[in-house]
């Protein structure tokens, strides 16, 4: 029987292991050299932001969401890997901006990180033993023949046996899922508490994606981790999580049970990508509609709740603005012909100021009756799109009309039943809450 690794006296205490309040993570862009040179602001982006989540002990929490909603940002928050902007990090009672460097790479001994691709994550140069001892190594054991004891008693432990086989490869002799198996053995050596998991069976094979999830479940029973699971796929994390956190945008829209997740989802976000997982039954057509659209851009949100772009639920509270104008006009252009487009074009004029947001816009150039005729054709062809419940008055202004919006409502999380959700549908005063 293989012993248990470095015995963390971390994960005897009481209470959430990990705490986070009101985090936010934001990265100043730096923009081109010409904008720095006229001291212009290239924006910033609100990687991870106020975002409250704890951690209970050996639970399993599944961070979901598309690409560039925060997941990773926030996965490397908790190891003190992406400065947190505001907010705090509380692991077993120490507030991880407290901490000095070198009491921040020690806590990397409690906390570790698995990532995605494992080819890049393991030195090409390293043998199966020197990487996997390395981290031992770094937390300071001297002795090659203490840590070989350690590797061995690890590598077991991932499953890569018999052991002699493997302690002499390097990483270009291994398959991709011995490979991650020898990432999760460098994980464990230290006796972490807490493994963060960033998509890692994304990048294997079928075959072995579920081996890898019941190896790291029966990791997680052998030495009480607690895992933060970092996924876009949330079949997976039906499959492997207690809890799940959709993100969008840098925040969780909503937070619950699995089960709960899956059986009530509450979020239209949540809604659109429970309805984009893949059926294994080729038989059964279900609509695979992730929402309409992309990812906004990070670094400039919709105003109101972020989703409400893409949103199939939106209410004219939602954050209606300029840019969503734009999008709608633009949608009926590119079903015009060439001419009409050239006539519409020059009754609408420069559209270009709809890209600053805001909550009223100017539009036309060939005076109000005419501007408001061509809304009126957009909105015939499009009457069903719920910017028109967004737009609180039309007004004549200048050479065109004035399009003011409703003052848009940035949901907060509220309970609503067992789970916690972000959207104006769920308010205070819910009777679910
Ligand atoms: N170091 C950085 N500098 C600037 N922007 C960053 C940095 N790291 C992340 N971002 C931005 O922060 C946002 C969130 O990125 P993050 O990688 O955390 O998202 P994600 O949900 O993990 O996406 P993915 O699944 O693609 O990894 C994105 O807009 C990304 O471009």
């Amino acid at each position: 029987m293989p012993t248990k690794p470095e015995a963390t006296p971390t994960t005897t205490g009481t209470g959430p292991i990990i705490d986070v309040r009101d985090l936010a993570v934001h990265f100043g862009l730096r923009g081109s050299s010409l904008a720095r040179l006229f001291g212009r602001d290239a924006g910033t982006v609100k990687a991870v932001d106020g975002v409250n989540l704890t951690l209970a002990r050996g639970e399993v929490v599944g961070l979901v969401g598309e690409s560039g909603s925060g997941k990773s940002t926030l996965g490397r928050a908790l190891l003190g890997l992406a400065p947190a902007t505001a907010g705090s990090i509380v692991f077993e009672g120490q507030d991880l901006a407290t901490l000095s460097r070198r009491r921040l790479r020690d806590l990397r001994r409690h906390i570790q990180m698995v990532f995605q691709d494992p080819s890049a994550a393991l030195n090409p140069a390293m043998t199966v033993e020197e990487a996997v001892g390395d981290a031992l190594r770094v937390h300071g054991m001297r002795s090659a023949e203490e840590r070989r004891v350690k590797v061995i008693d690890a590598l077991e432990r991932v499953g890569l046996s018999p052991v002699e086989l493997f302690l002499e490869k390097y990483p270009r002799d291994l398959s991709g899922g011995q490979k991650q198996r020898v990432v999760m053995a460098r994980a464990i050596i230290t006796g972490p508490s807490v493994l963060v998991a960033d998509e890692p069976i994304s990048m294997l094979d079928m075959s072995v994606r579920a081996k890898i999830l019941q190896l790291m479940l029966d990791l997680k029973q052998d030495l009480g981790l607690t895992y933060v699971y970092i996924t876009h796929d949330l079949a997976s994390a039906k499959y492997f999580c207690d809890r799940i956190a959709i993100m969008y945008l840098g925040r969780i829209v909503e937070i619950g049970a699995t089960e709960e997740i899956f059986a009530n989802p509450r979020h239209p976000y949540t809604k659109a990508l429970l309805r984009a997982i893949p059926d294994p039954d080729p038989g059964r057509q279900l609509p695979r509609d992730l929402p309409r659209g992309e990812v906004p851009d990070a670094a400039a949100p919709p105003l109101g709740c972020a989703f409400h772009p893409r949103c199939k639920e939106a209410t004219p509270t939602c954050g209606w603005e300029s840019r969503d104008l734009r999008t709608l006009v633009e949608a009926h252009w590119t079903r015009r012909s060439p001419d009409e487009y050239g006539a519409e074009r020059a009754v609408v004029g420069d559209i270009d100021h709809f890209d600053k947001p805001a909550t009223s816009t100017t539009l036309g150039a060939q005076g109000a009756p005419a501007a408001r005729e061509f809304l009126d054709r957009v909105r015939i062809e499009a009457p069903d799109d719920p910017i028109w419940g967004g737009i609180e008055s039309i007004t004549d202004d200048g050479s065109g009309v004035r399009v003011h919006f409703h003052e848009g409502i940035d949901p907060a999380l509220r309970r609503a039943g067992g789970v916690e959700v972000a959207c104006v549908l769920y308010p205070e005063t819910s009777t679910e809450g």
